[in-house]
This record gives C-alpha cells, sequence and structure tokens, in this order.
C-alpha cells in the first residue's frame, strides 16, 4: 500500500529471558510497526536450562523466583504455564571449616524459627521488616513501568525506587549491614551464606545490593516453572514467531557498526549487523533501525564481537564469575559433622560460609515436575568456583565409591561484584541498547525482564509513539 508506514527493524542478539522479554514488550507497544530478528547462537534460554537425569529434569542454571518478580509471573500465567513453590521446609547445616556445624535446622523437635531467633536474636526479627519495607520500594517498579516511566541508566533505576539501593552498591554488603546494625554473627553466617550460594561471591567481596537481592531469595516463597524455567524463554520465543515479521536466526553475530548514508534517499537502518549462520562460513549483513544486546558483554568475549561503544563502556573492565554446578547422585558423608542416623536421613543441604573453601553448598534437588509416581533418585546440586576434584567429593559423599558425578556445568553465571560498583550504560552507542547492562546491579531474571520493558519503552519513546499503559494492571 502507498502510504504504509515503513517498519522500524529491531534486531535482538540472544534468546534468553532478556532478549525474549524484549521482543514481548516491543510487540506490545509497537504491534504491526515492527520488524523484530532475533539471533542466537546457542540454545534458546541462556542460562536457563535443565539436565536431565534418568528421565527427570532439574534445573541446572537460574533455578528461583521471589513470588513478588511480577514479570515472571505474568509470562508463565499468559504461557499457561505452572508455578511449581519451592519447598519452605529445608533441613540444613551451615559450617566453616567443612568439617564443624555451626548452625543447623535438623532437630525433630525445634521449629526452625525458634533455631533461628536463638541464635540470631533480633537480627533475625529485623531483617524480616526491613527486608519487607525494601521489597514494597522494589515492587514500585511495576507501578512506574505501567505509566510509562522509564530510566537512562542502572543507577536512576536504584534511585528511582530507594535512595539506598544506590548507595548500598557503593560499599561492601558487610560493611553496609554493619551500618545497619546487623551483628557479626548475622553477617558472617546468614548474610555470607545467601551471598555465596545464589553470587558465589563473599559479604566482602561484593557490593550490599546483591547482597540484599539475596537476602530476598532467602526466607521468602519461592517457585519455579514446571518442566523448567527455560520454558518462559521458548515459549515467548514461540509465541513471537507466530506474530508478523519476527524471524530468528540460529547465527552467530559478528559486529555491529553504524553506518553513515551519503544519499537522503538511501533507505534501511544505521546499524549494520553481521552475522554468520550456523553450519555456514559466509557472513551476511542486514542494516536495523535499533539493536538490542541482550547477553552478557565482558573481557572474555569482548574479542568474540566487534561492537562499537561509547566510552562511557569502555573504561571499564567488566568481569563476570565462573561457578561449576556439579550434579551428583549418592550419600551424605554425615559423619565428618557427627550426626545421628535420624539427623543425617533428614539433611537436604549443607551450606559452607567459608569463601576459600571449594565448594559453596551442596543441595538436594526437586525434579522440576511434581514427581507423581516413580520416585526420582536423590540427586545433588553442588556449587563450586572451580571444578571440584574426587577428592573434593569424597569428603562431601560417602567415600565408598557409590558416589556418582553425572555431569559437571561450568558457567559464566553472574557478574562479579565489586564496590563502589561500575556499571555499563544501558544505550552502549548511538540506538543500540543493552538489556544485560541491569545485571551488574543484581543478576537474577526479574531484573532481565525489567531491563527488557525498559528497553522497548525507550525506543517506542524514541519513535515518538504513545506508549499505551499496561492493558493488565498488575496486582501485589
Ligand atoms: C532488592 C530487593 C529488596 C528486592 C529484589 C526483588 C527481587 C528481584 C527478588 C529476586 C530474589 C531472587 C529469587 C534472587 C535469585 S538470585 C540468583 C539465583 N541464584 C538464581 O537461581 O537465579
Amino acid at each position: 500500500e502507498q502510504d504504509e508506514k515503513p517498519k522500524t527493524h529491531v534486531a535482538i542478539i540472544g534468546a534468553g529471558i532478556g532478549g525474549t522479554s524484549a521482543g514481548y514488550w516491543l510487540k506490545h507497544y509497537l504491534n504491526d510497526s515492527v520488524a523484530i530478528t532475533i539471533y542466537e547462537s546457542g540454545q534458546t534460554g541462556g542460562r536457563l536450562k535443565t539436565v536431565n537425569v534418568d528421565g527427570n529434569e532439574y534445573e541446572a542454571g537460574g533455578s528461583i523466583i521471589h513470588d513478588k518478580n511480577l514479570y515472571m509471573k505474568r509470562f508463565t500465567d499468559e504461557l499457561g504455564l505452572k508455578r511449581l513453590n519451592v519447598p519452605s521446609s529445608m533441613s540444613y547445616i551451615t559450617t566453616n571449616d567443612g568439617s564443624h556445624t555451626l548452625f543447623s535446622t535438623l532437630s525433630r523437635f525445634i521449629p526452625d524459627i525458634f533455631i533461628i531467633l536463638w541464635r540470631y536474636g533480633f537480627d533475625a526479627v529485623r531483617l524480616k521488616f526491613w527486608l519487607g519495607n525494601k521489597l514494597s520500594n522494589f515492587v514500585r517498579i511495576y507501578d512506574y513501568q505501567d505509566n510509562g516511566r522509564t530510566f537512562q541508566t542502572v543507577d536512576e533505576f536504584l534511585q528511582m525506587l530507594d535512595q539506598e539501593f544506590s548507595q548500598s552498591t557503593q560499599t561492601s554488603f558487610r560493611k553496609y549491614l554493619n551500618e545497619k546494625g546487623f551483628g557479626k554473627l548475622f553477617i558472617d553466617e546468614l548474610a555470607q551464606m545467601a551471598a555465596l550460594v545464589n553470587y558465589d561471591q563473599s559479604v566482602d567481596s561484593m557490593n550490599a545490593f546483591p547482597g540484599l537481592v539475596s537476602l530476598m531469595a532467602s526466607g521468602s516463597t519461592l517457585w519455579h516453572v514446571k518442566g523448567g524455567n527455560y520454558l518462559v524463554p521458548k515459549q515467548l520465543l514461540d509465541r513471537l514467531l507466530k506474530q508478523s515479521d519476527v524471524q530468528y536466526v540460529n547465527g552467530r553475530v559478528k559486529s555491529i557498526a553504524e553506518v553513515h548514508r551519503k544519499d537522503a534517499d538511501d533507505q534501511g537502518g544505521n546499524i549494520r549487523l553481521s552475522y554468520q549462520p550456523a553450519n555456514s562460513e559466509l557472513v551476511h549483513a542486514v542494516d536495523y533501525d535499533y539493536v538490542i544486546v541482550a547477553f552478557p558483554l565482558h573481557r572474555d568475549n569482548r574479542n568474540d564481537f566487534v561492537i562499537q561503544t561509547t566510552d562511557l563502556f569502555n573504561q571499564y573492565d567488566y568481569r563476570m564469575q565462573l561457578t561449576h554446578a556439579s550434579f551428583l547422585s549418592g550419600k551424605l558423608n554425615c559423619q565428618i559433622y557427627n550426626l545421628t542416623t535420624s539427623e543425617c536421613q533428614r539433611l537436604n543441604a549443607i551450606f559452607y560460609t567459608n569463601p576459600s573453601l571449594p565448594y559453596r553448598s551442596v543441595s538436594q534437588l526437586q525434579t522440576v515436575n511434581d514427581a507423581k509416581g516413580k520416585l526420582p533418585k536423590t540427586v545433588y546440586k553442588v556449587f563450586s568456583p572451580e571444578k571440584l576434584s574426587t577428592s573434593d567429593y569424597k569428603r562431601i559423599f560417602e567415600d565408598d565409591d557409590k558416589f556418582q558425578l553425572l555431569e559437571d556445568i561450568p558457567w559464566l553465571a553472574y557478574p562479579k561484584y565489586d564496590y563502589p560498583q561500575k556499571v555499563p550504560p544501558i544505550e552502549i552507542n548511538s540506538n543500540t541498547f543493552y538489556v544485560n547492562a541491569m545485571e551488574w546491579s543484581a543478576s537474577c531474571m526479574e531484573i532481565e525482564a525489567i531491563s527488557a520493558r525498559n528497553v522497548a519503552m525507550l525506543i517506542t519513546k524514541k519513535l515518538g509513539v504513545p506508549l499505551k499503559r499496561s492493558d493488565k494492571h498488575v496486582e501485589f
């Protein structure tokens, strides 16, 4: 048709939760006026993935979602997926040296709440109220975004929710908690356990914002997606591909660069993207109006991908934390902790609070399906910063050679946090947006989804298209 407006062409690089939810929000705001191409060189889902053990699936990457993470809830519900709650009663011990128990919830007679109060006293009570207040500030984001509010920087996002979120990125998690009046025992044990298990980083090495997020993950109602969290990005992608002008390219993006057009009649976007399709030697080039980078850019992959970025991006060396998730079957070594047979039977997890030990945690896994019928074998997930040796495993599992290493997955799992935290810009070059910039505040599925909506809104605003208010008012 003569007067049909030209479409806006957007490339999304990465089909994880950030990329697929960016596609979701772009279609939400721009409908048929946007044409989207999603590039993915690996598996859909990015760092959301399951492993299969004897026909049962277990979460291997991002595994838990908070009850108040409303975008993950919205996607799960809209896609017709089911939410399964993570069981709140888990019997665990914490240890600092890998052989003595610091703290245990193994008692059959005393409820966990009393054990926690006995050891951490008023700090445990204060934590609950303080985090409740911080969470109500965090969830303001949904109202802000429903009302069309965007942010240009990660810090603007933190400041608009709570001044303290922004301040917390400037100081170590330990110092922050200390200044808030939390005691040493609470910091060395509870906060350390949350920081190490969620981000494989300690209260001394990381800043307090990811610390706060990791504390939010302990002691709250958590859930995961039945069948696997990866089903959210997978099905968001499937749904996008059914809409007009959405394409998927299985291939590796090699570069993105600005195109300077001399001739005003020369049509086409100003960003040239070059990619190599899977199983092909040929490199193709396509021009786009906007590019959304939806995977983490860091020191170890910067040379695989040529991209012009502003000085603001180039001045820091962003790094990721390598974490191994290994899956084993076997029996936990309870002797080392002098546990009775019945305590040993109840033990589901061990948390190590000393960051110089080779492991962070061992926890008994649930299958991602509600296991009705045949009882799956007991599978444990061990988190460690490096690949573990057989002798490391022999300290965790009974040394009768009956434990079995089923799989070991090394992940560049989350950014390496620091203080004061340096964060990348959201617009890394003109019309090139970086969804994963936000994970340098704290990495989790919901923050990616929030970032993706922000980027979609920034593009919509740049195009001068009025932002439609959310058709569904989110419930708290
Ligand atoms: C900062 C405050 C007060 C709230 C943040 C709310 C929020 C985004 C909660 C998410 C908590 C959560 C489930 C964190 C998981 S951390 C990464 C984890 N290891 C994973 O499995 O993905």
